[in-house]
């Protein structure tokens, strides 16, 4: 396991005869302060922490080393950190400042999102108006396009995994199953005989997440209500896949609810193939048009994350830099 990063703090040490000499040491356990847990995966929790000597607030995602090797997760973990090694300088993506370890665990040392996630806000309001939709679409659009540009597909966004910073702001999260697209032209992850190889770390996430046998076979999926048509069909992402996911986003954040969803997920796998859903009455004309051509069953038929910026929805959206300087819309 190669460390990334390495923020070190300086030690004053007196020695036997008095003399003060300085050590450089690599941040540590010792160098936090550890409060709430922000969340727990199968082999991770990540806690709240301050830097005690800059004070500085972080979410530490601390990964148990022997879990990581009995479950065989290794490779994930490495997917996961060379990932946020990628993407670390967006504003709308959690950046990952350094790692560390002990003998037992892992640490990855992460902006700390202090407003939660996006999700929690439209249980409690219902459903957003159009121009925090709008505002908000943006943002994880813009999030989306850089991802993207740098070969990776997230592959489970959804509400839980949006979260919000202290300007309410957007910080896309969890990027542990997400795909690297190592080679540019690679836009599907299937292998090079053209057949969709399920490569081990989707195996493993299949095995993981109890899909039913007879879809264990070859199916990798994220999170059922998300998941778009492809990956249940022919068993691969690519970057229409988080378009689709988007869409199913922005239909919740106006709908309050998900597109696809029924009382379990082979029933919400079903709606996803058949593109079985509905608008709500008063779901507004123009996001209709948005998402009617998003959720498209075709993944080459999907709009374009160029479309979508130019989509009439969009109209008056500053893209680029500008967005995250903009104060956010007060959610109503
Ligand atoms: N899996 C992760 O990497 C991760 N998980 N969480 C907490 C999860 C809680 C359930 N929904 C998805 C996120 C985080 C991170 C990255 C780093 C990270 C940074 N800030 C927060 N902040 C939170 C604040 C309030 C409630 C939940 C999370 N959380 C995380």
């Amino acid at each position: 396991w190669k460390d990334r990063g390495a923020a070190v703090s300086i030690q004053r040490h007196v020695d036997s005869n008095g003399n003060q000499t300085h050590r450089i040491v690599k941040k540590g356990v010792q160098d936090f302060n550890f409060g709430r847990t922000l969340g727990e995966g199968s082999y991770s929790t990540v806690l709240a922490a301050t830097d005690r000597q800059t004070l500085t607030e972080y979410a530490i995602k601390v990964l148990d080393k022997r879990h990581i090797i009995k479950e065989k997760k290794v490779k994930y973990v490495n997917i996961e950190k060379n990932t946020l090694n990628r993407l670390g300088d967006h504003p709308g993506i959690v950046r990952l400042y350094y790692t560390f370890q002990d003998e037992r665990s892992l640490y990855f040392v992460l902006d700390l999102a202090t407003g939660g996630e996006l999700l929690g806000f439209v249980k409690k309001l219902g459903s957003f108006d159009e121009e925090c939709t709008r505002f908000y679409g943006a943002q994880i659009l813009d999030a989306i396009e850089y991802m993207h540009s740098k070969g990776v597909i997230h592959r489970d966004l959804k509400p839980e995994n949006v979260l919000l910073d202290d300007k309410m702001h957007v910080k896309i999260t969890d990027f542990g199953t997400a795909k690297i697209l190592d080679l540019p032209s690679q836009n599907r992850t299937s292998n090079t005989d053209g057949k969709t190889q399920l490569d081990r770390q989707e195996q493993d996430f299949a095995n993981n997440i109890g899909i039913p046998d007879h879809e264990r076979a070859n199916s990798f999926v994220g999170t059922a209500e998300y998941v778009s048509p492809e990956l249940l069909t022919d068993k691969s992402a690519c970057k229409g896949s988080d378009l689709w996911a988007f869409g199913c986003i922005v239909f919740q954040l106006l709908a309050g609810r998900p597109p696809f969803k029924a009382g379990n997920e082979y029933q919400t796998f079903q709606k996803i193939v058949n593109l079985e859903y509905q608008f709500p009455p008063g779901f507004p004309g123009v996001a209709r048009d948005l998402v009617e051509r998003l959720l498209v069953l075709d993944p080459t038929k999907r709009l374009t994350i160029e479309n979508i910026k130019s989509h009439p929805f969009f109209e008056g959206i500053v893209w680029g830099k500008q967005l995250w300087k903009q104060k956010a819309p007060r959610l109503k």
